[in-house]
């Protein structure tokens, strides 16, 4: 089954071309992840599959809905964990999770959620006293509060310590086993050989190469993910 069908995406700013022509499918459960240099397109993308932005043209179905028109109902079906997220400083982890709970029409039990995700002890913490990994942790319970079918994670690794990193790479490949469909944007090519399904390369609003990780390294005539990126991508050669 198909988790997102995306043909000819197309998104512009004033800049011009962010999306330019877009095509991708993502299975259901699968951790598909999205690469690309900085300005590539990624988050526009993501953007505009969760209903947050609107796009210029192409067709884009996700969960069998239309982001744009079927917003409100795509919304209570996904989760999304967003570049920079940030909570008010003074928030409590369990007000957070209680509050994003509230927004849901069928929400997890928050409460579980938290002990699952590990953050019980920290659940009279306030957000600003979270270290990195524990806000990801607390970013990523809040993405999951809604009970989603599909979790979009915009760089979540970013600024972590490789010890979190890991833990976090744990978090996500629990999310597929629970049967979530996860699509990952990330700029760490040893993440996405280690956690992606399938990962397309974006650059200039265009994909460039899609694939599993194998197959996008044989494509690269490389031995690794991050050196078939560059080859594949001409990048990251002085
Ligand atoms: N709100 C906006 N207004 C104008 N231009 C924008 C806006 N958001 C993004 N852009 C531009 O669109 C292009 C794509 O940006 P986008 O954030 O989607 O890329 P990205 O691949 O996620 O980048 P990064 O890896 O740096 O996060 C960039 O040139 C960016 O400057």
């Amino acid at each position: 089954m198909t988790a997102i069908e995306m043909d000819g995406l197309r998104k512009s700013y004033k800049g011009g071309n962010a999306v330019d022509g877009v095509s991708l499918k993502v299975e259901r459960g699968e951790i598909f992840g999205i690469a690309g240099p900085n300005g590539a397109g990624k988050t526009t993308i993501v953007e505009c599959a969760s209903g947050l932005r609107r796009r210029d043209g192409g067709t884009l179905r996700v969960l069998g809905l239309d982001p744009q028109s079927d917003r409100r109902e795509l919304l209570q079906r996904i989760g999304v964990q967003l570049q920079e997220a940030a909570l008010p400083d003074a928030i409590k982890v369990d007000e957070a999770l209680r509050m994003y709970a509230s927004l849901y029409t069928k929400p997890a039990d928050w409460r579980e959620l938290m002990g699952e995700w590990g953050l019980t002890d920290k659940r009279r913490a306030s957000f600003a006293s979270l270290s990195g990994g524990w806000k990801q942790r607390l970013f990523i319970a809040l993405a999951l509060v809604g009970n989603p079918e599909l979790v979009f994670l915009d760089e979540l690794t970013t600024g972590l310590d490789p010890s979190a990193r890991r833990t976090t790479w744990g978090l996500i490949r629990e999310m597929r086993e629970r049967g979530i469909t996860v699509v990952l944007v990330t700029h760490f090519m040893d993440e996405a050989e280690a956690l992606c399904d399938r990962i397309a390369i974006i650059d200039r609003g265009r994909v460039i190469a899609e694939g599993s990780p194998r197959e996008l390294i044989t494509q690269g005539r490389s031995d690794s993910l991050e050196d078939a990126y560059f080859a594949l991508t001409g990048r990251g050669t002085a």
